[in-house]
C-alpha cells in the first residue's frame, strides 16, 4: 500500500488499478465507485474491510490531502467521474483522519479538506483529461504534516531551497511521491510536455501518450518495491545462515581442538595417575632403576628429606638411544611413588607462534605445582631445550627455553615437583639447562645387554602364547644392539607370523623369522633363483658353516639359510655366548677364517673359473679385521704395539709394511679355511645338500647333518 500513515494526517487511499483505470478511461463512470467516511469514523463497510491484494495509493502521498475544496472536486471529478451517486457508494475510496478539524482551520485559515470531502458527495460529472490532472498536480501546493503536529511549511515556499527540499523528501515522502511529484515532478512533466511538443504528437494522441507514461511509472514503482522486499528477505536469510554457521564452527570438535592448540591457552596438562606402571615393568636397565629409586623415596616422603636438610635435584635427565625405556622409567617413578604424572613432549612447545610455547610451559608448571608432589616428564627435551640457535624454523625457541628455565628456578628443590627430561642427544642441550639447579642429575639408559635382552624378551613373551621349547636367551644372543622397544616389536611380529601361519603358539621359528626380518629385511620368497645359483649359494654358506663348526675360537653357529632376504641370497648367523666386550687374537682370526669359508668353498667345488662376486662382503669383513689387528690392536709382530690412525699420512715404507702384514694375515686365513674344507669335504657336501633341500637349518639340524645323521623330514 502506498500510504504513509500518520496519526494526524487524513488519508485518502485508492486501489492502484482504479487510478490506472481512471487514467485510462477518464470518462467511464461504471467501473469505479467511491465512498466517503465520516469524520472521526472509519468506514466499516464490508467492501472496504475486504483486503485487497492490489497496491493502494494514498492520495495524500500525491499531495492531495491539502487540496482546496474546489481542487479536490475537480480531481475526483476528473479521476472518477460520477463516482458518488448517493449514499450507497461502494467504499473503494475512503478517507480517514484523526486530527481535529479545528486544528487545520485555526492554523491554516481554510476549511479542512476532509470536512469538504465528507460533505461533498464526489458526484460531479465533469470529466477531465489526464493532462489537466497532471498540470493540476504540478501546481497544487503540497502540504504535508508529520507526526506530533509538527507542521512543515508550504511546499511551494520550501522548494525555494534545494537542500531543504531534499531533506524533506527523504524524511517524509515515499519514493513514489519523490519520483512522481516532488523531486522530478516539474521537470518530468515539463519534459513530457516539451517532448510532445517537439515530437509534434497530435492532440488526439497526447492523452494516450501521457497515460502510458503514468502507467509505466507506476509499474516501475511497484517493481522497485518488490525488489526491495526480496532484498530484505535475502538479507534476513543470509543473516540467519551466518548465525547457524558461527554456531556450527564453535561446536565443531576439530575446530575447537585447533583453537586449543593454536592459542595454547588450554594445552593438555591433565595428569595421569601412573599406579599401574612400576619398576617391575622396566627390564634390563638395573643401574638406571637404582639411581631413580631415591627419587621415588623423595616423592613418597618429602618430609624425610627436608628434615635431614638434603636437597634433591629438581631435574633428572634420562639420556639414551631411542626406545630404551626412558619414558617407561619416568612413568615408573611416578607409579612407584603414586603421584600424578604430567607428560609433555618437547616438540609441543616448539611453536611457530609467539608466546604459545612459553604459555604452555607456564600452564604445565602451574598445574603441576598445584598438585605437588608430582612428576613432570618432558620427552624430547632437546627440541625445547636445544642450543639456542636462532632459526626461521624455531622463531620463538629462545622465549620457550627462557620460560622453562624461569619455571625451574621458580620452585624450591623440595617443593615436591620432580622434572624428568629425556633426550637422545644430551650434547645438543642448552648449557643453561644442564647446570646445577636445573637438570643436574643425569641417568644413562643404555641398550640392554644379553641378560637385559633376555629379561625383556621373557617379559614380552609372557604376554603371548609361546611354546615351551622357546629359548629367549638364544634370541637375546642374536639381537645385539636391540633396544627394549625393538625386542618388544620382535616378539609381537613373531606372534603375528604365528597367527598368519595358523599356529597355536609362537615357536623359535617365528622368533627367528622376525629377528631376521628386523635385521635383514623381509624374505624374498617370490625371487626366482635358478638351480645353479642356488647350488653355489648352498655350498658358499655351508663353507662358512663348516669353518665355524670346526674352528675352536669361532662363535657358535645359530642358523644357515639360502632363503633370499633383503639384499642377500643366503647367510649363516653365528651367536656369541655373551655380549663380547673384548675379543682375543684367536677369536679375530677365527672370524676371518669363517669369512673366507664362502669363497674357498666356491673355488674348491666349482673351480677357479667359476668363483662368483658373492664373496665381496666376506672379504670386506675379513680385511677390516686384519687391518684393525695391524693398525689398532697391536697384533702384528712386525709393526709392533703401535696404532696407525691416519694411514694416508704415513711414510710409504710404513704404509707398504702395513699392507704387507694385512695381506699375510688374509692369506694365512684363506689357507686355513681351505685346509678345513678339504678335510671336511664330505660334511661340506652333506650340509650343502641339506640346505638345498630344507633351505634353512638351525644349529641343532646343522649338528645332526655334520654328525652324519639323517635329518627327520619336516
Ligand atoms: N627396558 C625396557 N623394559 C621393558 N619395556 C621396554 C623397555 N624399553 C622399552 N620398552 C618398550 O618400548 C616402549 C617404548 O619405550 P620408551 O618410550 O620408554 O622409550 P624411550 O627411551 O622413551 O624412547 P624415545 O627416546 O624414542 O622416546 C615402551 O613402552 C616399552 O613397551
Ligand atoms: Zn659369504
Amino acid at each position: 500500500m502506498f500510504s504513509l500513515s500518520s496519526t494526524v494526517q487524513p488519508q485518502v487511499t485508492v486501489p492502484l488499478s482504479h487510478l490506472i483505470n481512471a487514467f485510462h478511461s477518464p470518462k467511464s463512470t461504471s467501473s469505479v465507485s467511491a465512498s466517503v467516511s465520516q469524520n472521526q469514523h472509519r468506514d466499516v463497510s464490508p467492501e472496504h474491510e475486504a483486503p485487497s491484494n492490489e497496491p493502494m495509493l494514498n492520495l495524500r502521498d500525491l499531495g492531495l490531502s491539502e487540496l482546496k475544496i474546489g481542487q479536490i472536486d475537480q480531481l475526483v471529478d476528473s479521476l472518477l467521474p460520477g463516482i458518488c451517486k448517493g449514499k450507497n457508494i461502494s467504499s473503494h475510496w475512503h478517507t480517514s483522519h484523526v486530527s481535529a478539524q479545528s486544528f487545520f482551520e485555526n492554523k491554516y485559515g481554510y476549511i479542512d479538506v476532509f470536512s469538504t470531502l465528507r460533505s461533498s458527495c464526489l458526484n460531479r460529472q465533469h470529466s477531465r483529461t489526464l493532462k489537466n490532472i497532471c498540470s493540476d498536480l504540478q501546481y497544487w501546493p503540497v502540504f504535508i504534516q508529520s507526526r506530533s503536529f509538527k507542521t512543515l511549511k508550504s511546499r511551494t515556499r520550501r522548494l525555494q531551497s534545494t537542500s531543504e527540499r531534499l531533506a524533506e523528501t527523504q524524511y517524509i515522502a515515499p519514493s513514489f511521491v519523490k519520483g512522481f511529484l516532488l523531486r522530478d515532478r516539474g521537470s518530468d512533466v515539463e519534459t513530457l510536455d516539451k517532448l510532445m511538443k517537439t515530437k509534434n504528437i497530435p492532440e488526439a494522441h497526447q492523452d494516450a501518450f501521457k497515460t502510458g507514461f503514468a502507467e509505466g511509472f507506476l509499474k516501475a514503482q511497484a517493481l522497485t518495491q518488490k525488489t526491495n522486499d526480496s532484498l530484505r528477505r535475502t538479507r534476513l536469510i543470509l543473516f540467519v545462515l551466518l548465525l547457524f554457521g558461527i554456531y556450527g564452527l564453535l561446536k565443531n570438535p576439530f575446530l575447537s581442538v585447533r583453537f586449543r592448540t593454536t592459542t595454547g591457552l588450554d594445552s593438555a596438562v591433565d595428569p595421569v595417575q601412573m599406579k599401574n606402571v612400576t619398576f617391575e615393568h622396566v627390564k634390563g636397565v638395573e643401574e638406571a632403576k637404582q639411581e631413580l629409586q631415591e627419587v621415588v623415596e623423595f616423592l613418597k616422603n618429602p618430609q624425610k628429606f627436608t628434615v635431614l636438610g638434603g636437597k634433591l635435584p629438581k631435574g633428572i635427565l634420562l639420556v639414551g638411544p631411542p626406545g630404551t625405556g626412558k619414558t617407561l622409567l619416568a612413568r615408573a617413578v611416578a607409579g612407584e611413588a603414586d603421584v600424578p604424572f604430567y607428560y609433555a613432549s618437547g616438540s609441543e612447545f616448539d611453536e611457530m607462534f609467539v608466546g604459545v610455547g612459553a604459555s604452555r610451559i607456564r600452564n604445565l608448571f602451574r598445574e603441576a605445582k598445584a598438585n605437588a608432589p608430582c612428576v613432570i616428564f618432558i620427552d624430547e627435551l632437546d627440541s625445547v631445550g636445544g642450543k639456542r640457535i636462532e632459526s626461521p624454523m624455531h622463531p620463538y625457541s629462545r622465549q620457550t627455553i627462557n620460560q622453562l628455565l624461569a619455571e625451574m628456578d621458580g620452585f624450591k628443590p623440595n617443593e615436591g615437583v620432580i622434572i624428568i627430561g629425556a633426550t637422545n642427544f644430551p650434547e645438543a642441550l642448552d648449557n643453561a639447562l644442564i647446570r646445577p639447579g636445573r637438570f643436574d642429575m643425569q641417568v644413562t639408559v643404555p641398550r640392554p645387554d644379553v641378560r637385559g635382552r633376555t629379561e625383556i624378551l621373557k617379559w614380552y613373551l609372557n604376554k603371548i602364547k609361546f611354546d615351551q621349547s622357546v629359548d629367549p636367551e638364544i634370541i637375546a644372543r642374536g639381537t645385539v644392539g636391540f633396544s627394549g622397544a625393538e625386542l618388544e616389536n620382535l616378539v609381537n611380529q613373531a606372534a603375528l607370523k604365528a597367527a598368519v601361519d595358523g599356529k597355536e603358539m609362537v615357536t623359535m621359528k617365528e622368533l627367528e623369522f622376525s629377528k631376521d626380518k628386523i635385521l635383514m629385511g623381509p624374505e624374498r620368497r617370490s625371487v626366482e633363483i635358478d638351480n645353479k645359483n642356488k647350488t653355489i649359494t648352498a655350498y658358499h654358506e655351508s663353507g662358512h658353516a663348516i669353518i665355524a663348526y670346526y674352528t675352536k675360537d669361532a662363535m657358535p653357529i645359530n642358523k644357515a639359510t639360502i632363503m633370499p632376504r633383503g639384499p642377500t641370497l643366503g647367510h649363516v648367523s653365528l651367536l656369541p655366548e655373551n655380549d663380547r666386550w673384548n675379543e682375543t687374537r684367536a677369536q679375530l682370526l677365527a672370524q676371518m677364517d669363517v669369512s673366507m669359508g664362502g669363497r674357498v668353498a666356491e673355488e674348491l667345488i666349482f673351480g677357479t673359473d667359476h668363483i662368483t662376486t658373492g664373496a665381496s662382503s666376506d672379504f670386506d669383513n675379513a680385511t677390516k679385521i686384519a687391518k684393525w689387528m695391524v693398525t689398532k690392536f697391536g697384533m702384528s709382530e712386525k709393526l709392533g704395539v703401535m696404532t696407525y690412525s691416519d694411514t694416508g699420512k704415513l711414510s710409504p715404507e710404513t704404509q707398504s709394511a702395513i699392507e704387507q702384514e694385512i695381506r699375510i694375515l688374509l692369506k694365512d686365513s684363506y689357507e686355513r679355511a681351505k685346509h678345513i674344507l678339504k678335510t671336511h669335504a664330505k660334511e661340506h657336501k652333506n650340509l650343502a645338500e641339506a640346505l638345498l633341500t630344507y633351505e634353512t637349518l638351525d644349529a641343532k639340524e646343522i649338528q645332526i647333518v655334520l654328525e652324519g645323521k639323517k635329518l627327520e623330514l619336516r
